[in-house]
């Protein structure tokens, strides 16, 4: 193996540290610590994992955390007026509602609802529209992750050849946008991409995000290439991600793992959304670029 490994849940540590040092700032300010509020809909063993996780990272943080834990058979009505009723509570500046919903509920109805300036997820079409003009809103956790580790590892991002796989709402198109914004050339691939490797090939950067287990090998790679994992799949092996690490790592200059990369990232980058929704909830100005 020669890619040095990029250490996601050191990284995230450090920024939840971060988020940690200015709440008592916000909190002598506008007289309350930021909310962040959470539905989970059904039994979902691992959703209760990450749910479990997000509320006790929120309270490290010095931030509220309101947890909402509803059955299966609730009905999309009762979602929606739940969603309604945390629009309006003032001690809420984050909403997020896990996702997969039950089958029987209309996803994009539910994340339409939620008031798009506490949508700390970025998922409403609102702030997927505020991100693709270059306007203030809340950028989806998992990409803002993957940028923050890029950036630390590679600074600026100006010229660099990017190639992200997957199309999903949630991270390839967002990610897509990012490394857009950050000047990189972002060329997006997906499961319908005739000869991926030829992209492969010239990328210095490379976000896997296809929900395939060990589907990006090494021998796709160029030398040297920065390679984020996003996958996250359950196998009998444990928690592996989309890219074969073992190939991979013995190419790329560098790589996160999976478990400890991408995953604490996305919970650390809501709970940064979360401050940055207080703030501008109640008005508090936050130093750019602070966090
Ligand atoms: N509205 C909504 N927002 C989300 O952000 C959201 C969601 N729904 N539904 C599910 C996915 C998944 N997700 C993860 C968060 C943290 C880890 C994480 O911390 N993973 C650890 C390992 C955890 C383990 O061992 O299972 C790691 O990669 O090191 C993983 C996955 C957020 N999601």
């Amino acid at each position: 193996m020669t890619a040095d490994i990029i250490d996601g849940k050191a990284f995230a540590a450090g920024l939840r540290a971060r988020v940690a040092e200015l709440v008592p700032a916000f909190q002598a300010a506008a007289g309350r610590v930021p909310g962040l509020a959470v539905v989970l809909v059904g039994e979902d063993p691992a959703s209760a994992v990450y749910v479990r996780s997000k509320g006790k990272q929120t309270r490290e943080c010095g931030m509220e955390s309101f947890e909402h834990k509803l059955p299966a058979e609730t009905t999309q009505e009762a979602l929606i007026a739940l969603v309604d009723q945390l629009n309006a509570d003032p001690a809420v500046d984050g909403i997020l509602v896990q996702l997969p919903l039950p089958k029987h509920i209309d996803e994009q109805a539910v994340l339409l609802r939620i008031n798009p300036d506490k949508d700390v997820d970025g998922f409403h079409p609102v702030n997927a529209g505020r991100l693709a003009t270059g306007l203030h809103g809340f950028v989806p956790c998992t990409p803002l992750g993957c940028l923050m580790l890029l950036e630390d590892r590679l600074g600026d991002l100006t010229g660099l050849d990017a190639v992200v796989i997957g199309r999903s709402n949630i991270v390839g198109k967002p990610m897509a946008a990012l490394l857009t914004r950050a000047s990189a050339t972002v060329t997006i691939v997906h499961s319908r991409t005739r000869n991926l490797p030829h992209y492969l090939k010239h990328a210095d950067i490379v976000v896997a995000a296809v929900g395939r287990a060990h589907f990006v090998k090494g021998e796709w790679l160029k030398p040297g290439a920065t390679v984020i994992d996003v996958g996250i799949n359950r196998t009998d092996a444990g928690l592996v991600g989309d890219v074969d690490f073992d190939s991979a790592a013995s190419v790329a200059g560098a790589i996160t793992p999976v478990p400890g990369g991408v995953g604490p990232m996305t919970i650390a980058c809501l709970l940064r959304n979360t401050l940055v929704a207080a703030h501008r909830n109640a008005g508090v100005a936050l130093e750019k670029g602070v966090i």
